[in-house]
Order: structure tokens, then C-alpha cells, then sequence
């Protein structure tokens, strides 16, 4: 299941359309990514994904995509001007990336990142595009309703301040009419919905390419950083795929409402990561009190303490 709404941003395309992957798949491989095993395609889970184009066997290692693809907040600014702003304003590395993001997508063919940018999603599925009625009437009693509203107004705070303390100051680098809430929440959507932290890198990125990979609450494969080979992003299959089949990774063993709000989407198969937390409390007047504790503490559960009850 997927949620998306309409966003105000000129750049990107729709979600399901595989019109500008040629043009991706071109661009990376003239600047030196290696034959793949892999093709983006529409696919029934995610709407576009990567695809088998030949058998793969388990514990294959897949993509090589170089770090010089990468997008992480010490990524070189295509616009100077805009880079040393953010850098002298100590940023941290979320709303660094976002404005990045902006910058770079609306120089539109100028920037070296145009092949990308033209196939990320216009309207990134993400709980930033539901207004805080949605999120109220479609999370009724969800436990992560509240978890939402704070991820929606903390998004938007940010953008505020960000506004009143830097864009409006430099209104020429930062124009209104570009740096707008609609375009910082595309951009943070992007962000929730691709960003990847690289274990033996040791810091968040985007990987052009590696983004196009859906997750399953059944695979155990992960994306990171090779150092030893070629220096790039890699995964290793943890089962066996047939030509046509979509290769899955996993974004990390979440719940799906932890999936939900950071990637817009429930998945549709069992996920074993659910749970459901419930409040239990005993009564201390209850006489069998110490032996209901005792039974608790047996199966790693906590009481109260009872002064609380
Ligand atoms: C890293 S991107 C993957 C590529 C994406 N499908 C695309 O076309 O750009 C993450 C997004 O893919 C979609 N997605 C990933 N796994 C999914 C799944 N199992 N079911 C439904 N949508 C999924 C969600 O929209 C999510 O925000």
C-alpha cells in the first residue's frame, strides 16, 4: 500500500514512470559504473524496482556503485555560493542534504546531478505530503499517529527557521519562490524515503542506482560501503533470484509503522517485525501480587513499581 498526494515541485517525475531510467542507467555507465544484473522496471511492489536480467545466486555481491555517485552532506556544491552559507551556518547533516537537494535539482540540466534528479519521485511517498487531518483521521488509534504530527510539525519548524535565519538573509542565493515548504518537505521526503546509512562508511547517503532497490520484511540483505573493492556501494543476495524477478533488500528490520513513516508505505506481505506494545500493570493489593512479579520477571517482563498502580 502506497501514499502520495501532489507536491508544488517542478523537478522529478512521476513515482511509477520508468521513462527517465535509460537516461540514469546511461549516465552511470559512462561515468563508470559497471555492467549490472540488474535493470529498473515497473514492479508490482513499489511501483518501479530493480530486476533480475539474469539468474542470480545467493550470497552474490550486486551494484558497485562508485563513491563518486554518492550524495552525502560533504558532497561538493555545484553552486558555491549556496555551499559556503550552509557550511559557515554548522547545519546539521538532514537539513545540509534537503537544501542540497534543492539546490542542485533546480539548476536543472546544469547540475551534474540532473540524470538523478530526473528520476526521483515528484511526490515522494512520505507521511510529509498528509496534512495533519489525514494523519489524524487515517491513523485513528494507530500508535504511530502522534509519531507522524511530530515528524510533520518538526519538518516544518525546521523549514521556518531555516527561513527567518538564513534564507530570507540571502534572498538572492535562497529565492523564495524556489526554497518554498512544499519543496523542503519533497526534499525531506526523499531524504526519509532514500537516504542510507553505510555501516563501514560510517555516514548517511544517497546512492543513485541503490535507491531503486525495494524492501522486503523477508530478506536479510543490506546495502554498505566495499572498501577493499573498488570503493562502492555493494549488497550480497541472501537467496537465489530467476531472470524477471524484482531483487529486494531490506531498509532494516522496523515494524510497518516505523516503515510507514519513514518510507510512506505498509508492506503487503507478513512482517515479523511487528508489534504491538501493550500496558500491563498489577495490583498490589492483589494477593498473589509477589507471584504474578515473579512470573513477569521469569519471562523478561518489568512491572511497575507498585506504588505506581
Ligand atoms: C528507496 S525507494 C525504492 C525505489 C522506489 N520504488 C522508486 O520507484 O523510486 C523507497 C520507496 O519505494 C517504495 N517501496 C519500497 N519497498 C516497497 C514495498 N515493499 N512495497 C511498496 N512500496 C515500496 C516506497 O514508496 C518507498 O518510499
Amino acid at each position: 500500500m502506497n501514499f502520495r498526494k501532489k507536491t508544488g515541485v517542478s523537478w522529478g517525475c512521476d513515482p511509477r514512470s520508468i521513462e527517465n531510467g535509460t537516461l540514469l542507467q546511461d549516465w552511470l555507465t559512462n561515468e563508470g559504473l559497471a555492467k549490472q544484473k540488474l535493470v529498473l522496471d515497473r514492479v508490482e511492489s513499489g511501483g518501479r524496482g530493480l530486476v533480475a536480467t539474469q539468474s542470480l545466486r545467493q550470497g552474490e555481491r550486486l551494484l558497485f556503485v562508485p563513491s563518486k555517485f554518492l550524495i552525502s552532506a560533504d558532497s561538493e556544491w555545484g553552486c558555491a555560493e549556496t555551499g559556503k552559507i550552509i557550511k559557515e551556518a554548522g547545519l546539521p547533516e538532514w537539513p545540509t542534504l534537503a537544501i542540497f537537494l534543492i539546490s542542485e535539482a533546480s539548476r536543472g540540466t546544469t547540475s551534474p546531478w540532473f540524470p538523478y534528479f530526473v528520476t526521483l519521485p515528484k511526490t515522494p511517498s512520505s507521511i510529509l505530503q498528509w496534512t495533519e487531518d489525514e494523519v489524524n483521521i487515517w491513523l485513528t488509534a494507530s500508535p504511530v499517529r502522534e509519531k507522524a504530527l511530530e515528524c510533520i510539525r518538526d519538518v516544518t519548524e525546521t523549514y521556518r527557521d531555516l527561513r527567518a535565519t538564513i534564507f530570507s538573509k540571502h534572498p538572492d542565493v535562497f529565492p523564495s519562490q524556489v526554497y518554498t515548504l512544499e519543496a523542503f518537505k519533497w526534499a525531506f521526503g526523499i531524504l526519509f524515503s532514500r537516504l542510507v546509512r553505510l555501516p563501514s562508511l560510517g555516514k548517511l547517503a544517497l546512492v543513485p542506482w541503490a535507491d531503486m532497490l525495494n524492501h522486503s520484511p523477508q530478506v536479510d540483505a543490506f546495502l554498505d560501503f566495499d572498501q577493499s573493492n573498488g570503493k562502492s556501494v555493494v549488497f550480497v543476495t541472501d537467496r537465489a533470484y530467476q531472470p524477471g524477478e524484482q531483487v529486494f533488500i531490506s531498509y532494516g528490520k522496523r515494524p510497518s509503522g516505523e516503515l510507514l513513516l519513514a518510507y510512506g508505505f505498509i508492506p503487503s506481505e507478513f512482517n515479523a517485525h511487528d508489534y504491538v506494545e501493550l500496558e500491563m500493570g498489577l495490583d498490589n493489593e492483589d494477593p498473589s501480587y509477589d507471584a504474578k512479579l515473579t512470573a513477569l520477571e521469569e519471562h523478561g517482563l518489568s512491572s511497575y513499581p507498585p506504588h505506581l498502580i
